[in-house]
């Protein structure tokens, strides 16, 4: 058995995700229209598409910052179509963002050790950190596998763009996810930084499955064993990686230069 269907024969038989015909009107335009994909637990997929194709909504729809339309979406089997954001992080959904979402003023490990409490930053300065703290051993963890053990007390603000990235991640990594959603996580990150993003991406815990929007394709094709190409809205494609990056249509319509 590849490592890959290991990973997700050990993920077990459950689909983590399940969107059955999903659509998002703002008004009158469309931006999501009858999708419907599959994503098993442990999976690993890319969502690749020209600029407007309706992947930040896809994510928006599955997180419920902008729930569907129409359309039902399933978490891990349980509908979550209607349900507010956090009732879904509660049920291991993480999410990061194209915009960076970190706090300049607070040290690598402290943004960690938030996280891990699942507090907001107002009510950060009541907490005292101990030694034998669970929140503060799973911080370290998680600080660990984002290769940020170096840097743990630099503040937030002075960390170079491919390192906030990586708390990014980190910070995903709270609370015992079961599935992540990864906005562009590779977006102007150097040479360098890419190679260790995907480093972390294929470390993370074999349980762990995730949906990756990417431009770059030699971050996005490696470290998925699936990909959905969307277009106008719509699912246009899905395929393996080999397969996608040798359709003639995606070609045409992504790969060849159409995507601005
Ligand atoms: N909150 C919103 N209000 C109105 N229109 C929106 C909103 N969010 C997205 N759209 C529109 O929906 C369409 C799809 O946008 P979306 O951001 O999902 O595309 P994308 O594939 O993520 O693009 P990009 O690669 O540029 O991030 C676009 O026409 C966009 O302008």
């Amino acid at each position: 058995m590849s490592e890959t269907a290991l990973r997700i024969s050990r993920a077990g038989s459950a689909n983590a995700l399940e969107l059955r015909g999903v659509s998002r009107h703002f008004g009158a335009l469309v931006a999501l229209s009858d999708v419907s994909i599959t994503v098993r637990a442990g999976e690993r997929r890319a969502v690749l598409g020209a600029n407007g194709a309706g992947k930040t909504t896809l994510f928006n729809a599955i997180t419920g910052d902008f729930p569907p339309t129409a359309g039902r979406i399933r978490f891990f089997g349980e509908d979550v179509t209607q349900l507010p954001v956090h009732d879904r992080i509660r049920r291991g959904l993480r999410r990061t963002y194209q915009i960076s979402m970190v706090f300049k003023g607070l040290s690598v490990l402290d943004s960690l050790y938030l996280a891990a409490r699942g507090v907001s930053r107002g009510r950060f300065s009541f907490i005292r950190q101990h030694e034998g703290d669970p929140s503060l051993q799973a911080a370290r963890e998680m600080l660990h596998a984002v290769h940020l053990d170096h840097i743990a007390n630099t503040l937030v603000a002075d960390l170079a763009h491919g390192q906030q990235r990586q708390l990014e991640i980190g910070m995903a990594l709270a609370g015992a996810p079961r599935f992540i959603l990864f906005d562009e996580p590779a977006a102007g990150l150097s040479p360098v930084e890419r190679r260790e993003l995907i480093q972390i991406l294929g470390a993370l815990p074999a349980h762990i499955g995730y949906i990756i929007i990417e431009h770059d394709l030699d971050v996005a094709l490696r470290v998925v064993e699936s990909v959905t190409v969307m277009h106008n809205g719509a699912l246009f494609k899905e395929g393996t990686p080999d397969e996608i990056q040798g359709d003639a249509d995606v070609q045409r319509i992504y790969l060849g230069g159409a995507h601005g």
